[in-house]
């Protein structure tokens, strides 16, 4: 214990990320295993043990410590573990025997039982110093929280035996603590632990924006960036799991996807829900969204949002790694994969055919499918490697729409703006010149700009309902927004996705803004 939890006590004190990871490192080679894979697994928060409820720390206080000393000590530290660690009488005469190991206490915290633990832990207590005291509870009362992400934690592991740290990331799955088999691979006397019979996830390929830039479609294949999101799908051993962008298992909020997957293999995709008229087609994100964030999902909210996979790489064929392939060979297996999945869940993502760089530009601003959010590029001799790195693939966003409306009301911000009027609800006219509020925003404006508007507000304001003013319908706004959807709760009978100010148009009449139709037009 006693290596652990210097690390630990010099962690807590050590702000920078490369010191961080230098500490952890020189741990790493310094412990021998088993221990140092439970002080991974406990970094990582993958201990995994039944915890120590609150009622039994202070079942252990009452017994060894005073109370009242305890209490205002707690205000003083902040934090239970260390109050106790700290305050926690040493025994006399000293107990004998050889010093606790990290491996003695985990297992000791595993097999703690409800009745025993205030007995078992004040046993640990009484053969530790402090800085050990607080580990072990730390470690018993779960997360460690000492500013160590699970990443941080990888990339020393990584560092320490000179292994990149998506090699790391990709192992870890299928691997329980102590990790003997990892330690094993990374001092070179063990194999690389695969994770034949366990779905895995293996990191995703990111992208970067295309900025200002042009790329020469001879290297590059563009797609659709299809407005979902990003799934990771693995069939391995009669088991499906679906991995979210992070590497989470979202199997739960998709049973219908995961139900409709049985073919071994790991395809990469985009999640989206289907649109109602056009059957196969996607809907908005807006639809999507239902789905999102839910622990059950109910038969009425798959039969209402039924989720489908737009897939568009193929990373393991049965158990073949594809992910060393150049993306046009993948592309090959890939178009013969995806026929043998269940046509009403999996469609294949498709290539756009374009012969230039400024055919693709005409035909990514006349794109007008809902679920489309721009274009991606991708390097047709590329291996699939995790992460985001230079050159390979480019996202491509379509321009946002813009409307230009005129202001109706504004209210006061909140926080740094609360003096200000900066909050604004802006309409379009409908075919019988009556303003119609259309939406609402906050932000896109510069401080000088804002300062602008508050003066407008104040100096133009027609009619004051508690905090918010109506005022003279003068000023146009322009509004940039995402999309445009239906709304029964708007008279105008529209709402705009992630509506932003993008300019303020002083250079145009209020008579001459948008019309509501003209909005109507464009909902998705
Ligand atoms: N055809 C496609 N190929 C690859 N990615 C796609 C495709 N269609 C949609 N996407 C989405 O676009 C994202 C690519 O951008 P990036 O790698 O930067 O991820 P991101 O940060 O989630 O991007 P963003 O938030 O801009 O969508 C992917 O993560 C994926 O969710």
């Amino acid at each position: 214990m006693h290596a652990f939890a210097a690390l630990l006590d010099s962690l807590i004190y050590t702000r920078g990320r490369n010191a961080k990871l230098k500490l952890i490192v020189d741990y790493l080679l310094a412990t021998p295993d088993p221990d140092r894979g439970w002080a991974m697994a406990a970094l990582i928060g993958d201990l995994d043990l039944p915890g120590v409820k609150p009622a039994q720390i202070r079942a252990l206080i009452e017994a060894r410590v005073d109370p009242v000393l305890f209490r205002m000590s707690r205000d003083y530290v902040g934090d239970t573990a260390e109050t106790v660690a700290l305050l926690w009488p040493a025994p006399i005469p000293a107990p004998a025997g050889a010093p606790l190991s990290i491996s003695a206490a985990v297992d000791a915290l595993r097999h703690l039982s409800r009745s025993d633990a205030p007995a078992v832990l004040a046993a640990m207590l009484d053969r530790l110093d402090s800085e050990e005291r607080f580990a072990l509870l730390k470690m018993a009362t779960g997360a460690l929280r000492i500013g160590v992400s699970a990443r941080l934690a990888k990339t020393a592991l990584a560092q320490a035996f000179g292994l990149d740290v998506d090699a790391v990331e990709e192992v870890w799955h299928g691997l329980t603590p102590p990790y003997a088999s990892l330690f094993a691979w990374a001092e070179g006397t063990g194999e690389q632990p695969t994770a034949a019979d366990v779905p895995v996830f293996r990191p995703f390929m990111l992208a970067h924006g295309l900025e200002d830039a042009q790329v020469d479609l001879a290297d590059y294949a563009a797609e659709w960036k299809w407005d979902g999101i990003r799934v990771q799908i693995v069939h391995v051993a009669g088991q499906t799991r679906l991995y979210s962008r992070t590497g989470d298992d979202v199997t739960g909020s998709f049973p219908d996807v995961a139900a409709a997957f049985s073919t071994p293999g790991t395809i990469d995709g985009e999640l989206l829900v289907k649109g109602d008229a056009q059957g196969g087609e996607a809907a908005s994100f807006n639809a999507l969204q239902q789905r999102l964030g839910r622990k059950t999902v109910s038969a009425k909210m798959l039969a209402d949002y039924p989720a489908f996979v737009r897939v568009y790489d193929l990373l393991f064929d049965g158990g073949e790694d594809l992910r060393p392939l150049p993306w046009s060979e993948r592309r090959q297996r890939l178009e013969a994969f995806v026929p043998r999945l269940d046509p009403d869940r999996f469609d294949l993502s498709q290539v756009i055919d374009a012969a230039s760089f400024t055919e693709l530009e005409a035909i990514r601003a006349g794109a007008r499918d809902a679920a489309i959010e721009g274009v991606m590029l991708k390097r047709r001799d590329s291996p699939y490697v995790g992460g985001r790195r230079a050159g390979l693939w480019y996202k491509w966003k379509r321009d946002p729409l813009t409307a230009d409306c005129v202001m109706m009301y504004a209210q006061r911000g909140s926080g740094r703006r609360s003096s200000y009027y900066s909050d604004y609800t802006f309409g379009c006219w409908t075919e019988d010149g009556e303003l119609l509020p259309v939406g609402k925003a906050y932000s896109g404006i510069t401080d000088e700009e804002l300062k602008m508007l508050d003066g407008f507000v104040r100096r133009h304001t027609l009619a004051r309902f508690g905090p918010v003013r109506e005022v003279e319908k003068t000023m146009v706004l322009e509004i940039a927004f995402d999309s445009i959807h239906g709304s029964t709760r708007h008279k105008s009978g529209v709402a705009m996705r992630f509506p932003r100010i993008a300019r303020i148009r002083t250079d145009k009449p209020a008579a001459e803004a948008d019309r509501v139709e003209t909005l109507r037009r464009l909902v998705t």
